[in-house]
């Protein structure tokens, strides 16, 4: 059943606020610790309060909820994690929010399910944690999903402005319920604007975002589709579900996400901010192959490989020539 979801919007935008709160205070401390997970991605003090406030906040308003977040405690638990741990208390003390190391983990594992549910909601504390180290971008992106579709989208980017180039106030939230359109705030408040994706329908002009880690999405691939679609201009790298956002405000046209490798399923949590906030600014998102993105499976897209965002009227053009791409490259490896 959907609604207007005036409850949800209200508490996710507060617990996403009190978590870019968090992550702006750690990454203003000169130095940033992080630890390696086993996947040896890092993760910092950050990841674990931003998790630790919204789920705290979930638990309190939605109690039945589950959530399926990023990270769990595991890594937090061990002997040479405690002065890490003592960390995330002391940051979260910080903002007047006081708990026992045991509440701090129960907390964070509150967002520990990796299975569908009828109606849940997934987090990404922390979205492009190395964007976040490097002192660049990253989001806080949270997502309710009901019955397969994602019904509320948050993502919250304390580095990036609410204008492009820089311009206007530095750290905005961008939200969607469904059908009730994408719309931008600063974090620090003010008065809601609507946001629309371009109205690109040629590509001489496209403006093209994508990961700035060859290791998320293929770049050498890309540049071959943006040659093929005749883009002149350089793609734009930036790091998280930013990317998501300044496709929504008709910033760029194009966001690409190609796969890497193989095996790897993109992560529930990567994208579902992201694209409600995008489909509602008029923009479409699908796979590489140009299927619909389905949020029915767990933690993981297991039935998508990759991701392909536009403005909605770049969409097919885009995809057919990733499609073309893809099995050209193939035909070379054989
Ligand atoms: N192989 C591979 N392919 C695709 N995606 C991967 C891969 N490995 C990791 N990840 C996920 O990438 C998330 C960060 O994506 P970004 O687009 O922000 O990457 S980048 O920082 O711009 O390079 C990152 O999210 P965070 O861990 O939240 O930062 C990972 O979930
Ligand atoms: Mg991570
Ligand atoms: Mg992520
Ligand atoms: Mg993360």
């Amino acid at each position: 059943m959907s609604g207007s979801y005036t409850q949800e919007l209200e508490v996710a935008q507060k617990a996403v606020r009190i978590a870019a709160q968090v992550c702006q205070a750690v990454q203003q401390a000169i130095t940033t610790e992080s630890l390696a997970k086993k996947d040896k991605s890092p993760v910092t003090v950050a990841d674990f309060a931003s998790q630790a406030v919204i789920c705290r906040e979930l638990q309190a308003a939605f109690p039945d909820d589950p959530v399926i977040g990023e990270e769990d405690s595991a890594e937090l638990k061990t002997a040479e994690a405690a002065p890490f741990l003592e960390n995330v208390q002391k940051e979260l003390s910080q903002i007047g929010i006081d708990g026992s190391p045991e509440d701090i983990c129960g907390w964070i594992d509150r967002g520990g399910s990796h299975t569908y549910a009828s109606r849940f909601w997934t987090l990404d504390p922390i979205d492009g944690t190395k964007g976040f180290l490097r002192g660049e971008q990253y989001a806080v992106s949270l997502a309710l999903i009901v019955d397969g579709k994602i019904d509320v989208a948050l993502l919250g980017c304390p580095n990036l402005y609410s204008e492009p180039n820089n311009q206007g106030t530095k750290g905005v939230l961008l939200y969607a319920v469904r059908g009730q359109g994408a719309w931008q705030v600063p974090l620090s408040g003010g008065e809601p604007q609507q946001i629309h994706c371009s109205s690109a329908e040629t590509f001489s002009d496209a403006r093209l975002c994508e990961s700035v880690e060859s290791g998320h999405s293929a770049h050498g691939l890309s540049a071959r589709v943006a040659d093929a679609l005749g883009i002149k201009n350089d793609p734009v790298r930036l790091d998280s579900q930013a990317k998501y956002a300044v496709v929504a405000r008709g910033d760029a046209d194009i966001y690409l996400r190609l796969p890497t490798r193989p095996g790897y399923r993109e992560k529930i949590w990567d994208h579902a901010g992201g694209v409600l906030v995008v489909e509602e600014a008029g923009g479409k998102v699908t796979d590489v192959t140009g299927k619909p993105l389905e949020f029915t499976y767990g933690h993981q897209l297991e039935e998508n490989l990759g991701v392909i965002v536009t403005n909605g009227k770049l969409h097919e053009a885009v995809v057919s020539k990733v499609v073309e791409a893809r099995q050209a490259e193939e035909a070379q490896q054989q």
